[in-house]
């Protein structure tokens, strides 16, 4: 049984874990959590690391069927250019970019903003750019169960530019595909649109 009687006295809890080893930290690198610029830093620091974390205490899956309709469309539909901020697992810091999705409904429909909510589910994690883009993948096709999707993601990485190799430019791109978008073709037509700019 949880300790803990209700959410709002597990947020209060687990902040403090995470604030008062935030202090230690700023304590060990030689500075003085003290000081006025830095007293309230540890509970700054603590909030922002589980907002970009909260992705362990939500459900994907609940998400997208929470706004499934029945429709029988079943061409493409494409969400391109959906801002990603994840936090590496081997150095948590920042990888960001865009990410490309398509489905094809088989009998349903999602609504549009459920989809880069189960990003942002995902992507509030630890993470490798590459299981971030299969969790999203398999979550949207054991969910909705479509005739197709694809999962493109484009990334730069903090951990590769603000230290370690130290390269500025490069982007990772990852991408998964299911169902129909196996088939050369759909996949191609999907590509092609995520590239073009059609406005
Ligand atoms: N495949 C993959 N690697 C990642 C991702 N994010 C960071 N990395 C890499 O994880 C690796 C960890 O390698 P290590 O040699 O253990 O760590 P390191 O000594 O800090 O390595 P450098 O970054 O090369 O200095 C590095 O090559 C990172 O570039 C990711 O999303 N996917
Ligand atoms: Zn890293």
């Amino acid at each position: 049984m949880s300790p803990y009687q209700n959410l709002e006295e597990y947020n209060i809890s687990i902040t403090n874990e995470v604030k008062d080893r935030f202090s230690k930290i700023i304590d060990e690198i030689g500075e003085d959590v003290n000081r006025d610029g830095l007293q309230k830093t540890p509970e700054r620091a603590a909030k922002a690391m589980l907002f970009l974390t909260q992705g362990y205490r939500q459900d994907a899956a609940e998400i997208l069927k929470s706004a499934m309709f029945k429709e029988d469309y079943d061409d493409m539909v494409i969400i391109k250019d959906i801002e990603v901020y994840s936090l590496c697992e081997h150095h948590m810091l920042p990888f960001f970019g865009k990410a490309h999705i398509a489905y094809i409904p088989n009998g349903h429909i999602v609504g549009l903003s459920k989809i880069p909510r189960v990003v942002d589910v995902f992507a509030r994690r630890l993470q490798v750019q590459e299981r971030l883009t299969h969790d999203i993948l398999e979550c949207l096709n054991d969910t909705l169960k479509p005739k197709g999707v694809a999962v493109v993601i484009e990334a730069s990485h903090m951990c590769m530019m603000m230290r370690g190799v130290q390269k500025q430019n490069s982007v990772t791109t990852t991408s998964g595909f299911r169902g129909q978008f196996e088939k050369i073709e759909t996949r191609n037509e999907f590509l092609k649109l995520i590239s073009s700019d059609l406005s």
